[in-house]
């Protein structure tokens, strides 16, 4: 969809850079209720990374491998992935790359919609520069929000950049599943993938990440039951590892999602050497934040926006300039992009209404939902037992047997997984809940409920789960965290996990 607004208009009261689904969120909370005017400046496609590159398609990708696994643990159930359908359906999800729709949905909130690429030019203004056409100024009457978003961090790896590495761009919107596959890092990225590549036929998958466990900002036990269940679908994991060559003779570029060249050849610190018909690079991210004039108001470019708790950048005085989403570095999920763009919004609305009454989002901070659709399935929400240890709260856990629960046992016989929980001694509440297990997903936000809500274990007692279902590990759990409490007291041994 081409041009969207008067071509003349110059000034609105709020102009946010960068139209994902936070910036969305941003402009229409700023504007819904306070009559401010408000405009998305976009360079590519509006609803940004999560639409097109990232979240849904790697969810469209992996929902046929958990169907099909979900029907190999249950007898008397086949299924069978057509990998040709799952990558049409996957076109589908991701609107063929067009946002039209979402073009439409801004323009029917009242939010303004310019093309091109901003630059801030100092206080409240942007630069929107498109093509070879003219340069457009605009101005904020009230406040810029920055949601430029990241991109993919590519390490400095000997040949690695000759070799036109696929990103994750190119593996989310893949049109030909590589035979074999060597995928650089070991995180949430690298696991998803390395589980829709080899559910979709890849043939041969390794993973090399350079720490000791996948997933390494999560529980350990997460990173362990993930690596076990991909190596015994035979895919490869070279843990403790990085990549210390990579040589590609006619790398090409072939365009997005298409294998970019001929072999890889991958050499790996200890000399193993690797063969592979494409690499995915997935080591992290990078803010976009080295090109939008932020030297102009006094910022240095390049590292993530320093934000408080409304969103505003820290650093930069009249409370005009906000960030949200990845570039602020506070959480890279899409669900706290769009939380910490609620927050902005409303911030942005009542300062300009004169209030002084404005939201934080440090609560919401404190639940950090977070869901990794990898075989098993990671949810995890608030601390893990290390962070909390390493801020120095004085805490207790309790794990148990995911697969001990009439719940899973019924979904399937062999059920595999665990569950922890994190609890602050001093006012007895969960800051921490980590769920690893298929079809876990919907019991993260349990977590984040009593974690936000800071119920204390004393009520969470009277939270009663139904049976049979997987959430009655809150009742295992709650029965573990009394048992290890009573024989804390009794000074005995805590009693075994009840099947
Ligand atoms: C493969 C993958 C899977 C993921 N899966 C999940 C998931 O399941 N759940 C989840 O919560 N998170 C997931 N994430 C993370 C999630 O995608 C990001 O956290 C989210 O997209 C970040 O959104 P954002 O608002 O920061 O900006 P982005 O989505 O990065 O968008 C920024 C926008 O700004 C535009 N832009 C940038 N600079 C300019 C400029 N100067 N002028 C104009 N426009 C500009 C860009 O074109 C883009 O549209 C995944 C990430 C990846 C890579
Ligand atoms: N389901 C989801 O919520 C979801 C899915 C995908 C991505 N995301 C978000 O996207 C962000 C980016 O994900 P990501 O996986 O790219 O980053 P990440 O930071 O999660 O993981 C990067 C990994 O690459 C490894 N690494 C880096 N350089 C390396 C090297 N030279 N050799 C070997 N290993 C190396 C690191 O040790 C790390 O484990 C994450 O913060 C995540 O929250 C979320």
């Amino acid at each position: 969809m081409t041009a969207t607004v008067d071509p003349d208009r110059s000034e609105w009261d709020v102009i946010v850079l960068g139209a994902a689904a936070a910036g969305e969120n941003a402009a229409l909370y700023a504007s819904q209720f306070s009559g401010l005017s408000s405009v998305l400046v976009e360079n590519v496609l509006v609803g940004g990374e999560c639409s097109y590159w990232a979240c849904m398609p790697s969810k469209a990708l992996l929902r046929p491998v958990e169907v099909v696994d979900a029907a190999a643990h249950l007898p008397g159930v086949t299924a069978q992935l057509e990998p040709p359908d799952a990558l049409a359906r996957r076109d589908v999800v991701i609107n063929r790359l067009d946002d039209t729709s979402q073009v439409k949905w801004a323009l029917g909130a009242g939010i303004d919609v310019v093309r091109g690429y901003g630059r801030l030019t100092g206080e409240r203004r942007i630069a929107v520069s498109r093509g070879d056409g003219p340069v457009r100024e605009l101005t904020a009457r009230h406040a810029v929000v920055i949601d430029t978003g990241s991109c993919p961090a590519v390490p400095d790896v000997p040949g690695l950049r000759a070799a036109l590495p696929w990103n994750s761009r190119d593996v989310t919107t893949m049109k030909e599943v590589p035979r074999r596959v060597v995928i650089l890092g070991g995180g949430v990225v690298a696991c998803e993938a390395a589980t829709w590549l080899h559910g979709l036929g890849a043939a041969e998958v390794s993973v090399v990440q350079r720490g000791p466990r996948l997933l390494a900002r999560a529980e350990p036990f997460a990173g362990a039951l993930v690596g076990e269940e991909l190596q015994d679908c035979g895919v490869r994991l070279y843990l403790g590892r990085t990549i210390s060559q990579v040589q590609r003779s006619d790398a090409r570029d072939t365009g997005q999602g298409c294998i970019h060249g001929g072999e890889v050849r991958v050499t790996l610190d200890d000399g193993t050497i690797l063969e592979a018909d494409e690499i995915v690079v997935a080591a992290g991210r990078t803010p976009n934040t080295v090109d939008i004039g932020l030297e102009t108001v006094g910022l240095s470019p390049g590292g993530y926006l320093d934000v408080d708790d409304h969103q505003a950048v820290r650093g930069v005085s009249g409370d005009w300039l906000y960030a949200i989403g990845d570039v602020c570095g506070r959480a890279l999920l899409t669900h706290m992009g769009k939380y910490q763009a609620r927050i902005a919004g409303e911030v942005i609305a009542a300062r300009a209404g004169g209030s002084s009454d404005l939201p934080s989002s440090a609560a919401g901070h404190s639940g950090l939902p977070q869901v990794v659709f990898t075989t098993p399935e990671v949810g995890c929400a608030g601390v893990t037992e290390r962070q909390a240890r390493e801020a120095g709260t004085d805490v207790e856990v309790v794990e148990y047997d995911l697969g001990a629960l009439a719940g899973t046992w019924v979904m399937r016989p062999d059920y595999r997984g665990r569950a922890k929980l994190v609890v602050d001694r001093a006012d007895d509440v969960v800051i921490g809940a980590t769920f690893v297990g298929a079809g876990i997903a919907e019991l993260v936000h349990s977590a984040t409920t009593a974690i936000v809500g800071r119920i204390p274990v004393s009520t969470l007692w009277h939270v009663v789960p139904s049976y049979p279902t997987a959430s009655e590990i809150w009742l295992r759990l709650l029965e573990t965290l009394r048992a290890q409490r009573h024989a804390a007291r009794a000074g005995g041994d805590t009693p075994a996990e009840r099947t």
